[in-house]
């Protein structure tokens, strides 16, 4: 995958001509790979590692009772509504298969103002969990910036001047972090003592995540050294090992962002199969538009791709109920 080195577009010092440099390389990612490496986001590697250190011990520290008092709850239970905190093993669902793997959904705390309060509930992290609050919070503040300066540059990318629209009208955009621990596949064969649908597939294949887009905008993956475990398809349909790259993020495009480019950019499908020893640990951030925004293919991207509108006009909040919905 490419590597796309974004710091031009976090200071105001940088020359145009370096911002056209790294967006021309950028436009050339999107379109070719739909991923790619990002590097110069100024995040210290202490606070990645915090973050990435304190999920580990989460979910390797925490007895499954321990887990379950942050689990996610009925929306309408208390002040919950039904997307945040904790899922075990075996209650997450990607695609047609349950994963391999554990999760903490943190949302965006102030309401997604639909009737049913969906999106309305806080984030509750006991007290025992304070330093995972404070580090989530931190962080979130910091990848927000990267998110921005990320779809910043693919407007310039795509010829637009400013960022894609995410930004427009000033309202800010949602996101999503999520904490993800994964165990190691079970060897093929091997009885797990369990509902066996887990993880497995049709095809009879094992997958800790199965194949899938991601529905936001863009994300910007946080991942441990762990190697051989993501994979991204390329548009020939190969699947190739997304490795992490010490201190680089690896970014892909979301569903959102394919109908804002009218299909020029295409989200990228990926999944991660993760068999080696080690308990691996991921920090997806999803950078989201805003609840409220419109998206529709942007006249210059229906210009550019030479062909109709492929996608009609749908407002954000309602893509993202569906999703939440349908459990992705
Ligand atoms: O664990 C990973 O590397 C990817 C996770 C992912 O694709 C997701 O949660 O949407
Ligand atoms: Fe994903």
């Amino acid at each position: 995958l490419p590597l796309i080195d974004i710091s031009p577009f976090l200071t105001w010092k940088a020359s145009p001509d370096s911002r056209a440099h790294i967006a021309a390389h950028l436009a050339a990612a999107c379109r070719t790979h739909g991923a790619f490496y990002l590097t110069g986001h100024g995040i210290p590697r202490a606070t990645t590692s915090h973050l990435l250190s304190l999920a580990r011990r989460f979910f390797l520290e925490n007895s499954p009772a321990e887990k379950a008092q942050i689990a996610r709850q009925a929306p309408g239970a208390g002040d919950e509504d039904g997307v945040r905190g904790y899922q075990a093993r075996g209650g997450d669902v990607v695609g047609r298969r349950r994963s391999w793997r554990e999760v903490v959904d943190v949302y965006r705390e102030g309401g997604g103002g639909a009737a049913d309060g969906l999106l309305e509930g806080r984030e509750r992290w006991p007290e025992r969990h304070e330093e995972m609050r404070e580090a989530v919070e931190g962080y979130v503040g910091r990848v927000r910036g990267v998110g921005r300066a990320v779809v910043r540059a693919m407007g310039v990318a795509l010829g637009l001047g400013v960022g894609v629209g995410v930004l427009e009208g000033g309202t800010e955009g949602a996101w999503v972090l999520r904490l993800v621990g994964y165990p190691s596949l079970p060897e093929e064969g091997e009885e797990n003592g369990e509902d066996e649908k887990e993880g497995d597939g049709d095809d009879g294949e094992q997958y800790s995540c199965d194949a899938h887009t991601d529905y936001g905008c863009v994300t910007l993956l946080l991942a441990d050294a762990t190697a051989a475990a993501l994979q991204v398809q390329l548009k020939d349909g190969t699947w190739i090992d997304a490795n992490p790259i010490d201190d680089a993020y690896i970014v892909t495009i979301g569903d959102i962002m394919e109908r804002w480019t009218n299909g020029v950019w295409q989200s990228t499908t990926h999944r991660v199969i993760h068999r080696g020893d080690t308990y691996r640990v991921n920090v997806p951030f999803f950078f989201e538009p805003a609840l409220d925004a419109v998206i529709r293919p942007l006249d210059a991207c229906i210009k550019a791709s030479g062909e109709p509108p492929k996608y009609g006009k749908i407002v954000y909040r309602d893509h993202l109920f569906a999703k939440m919905k349908g459990n992705f």
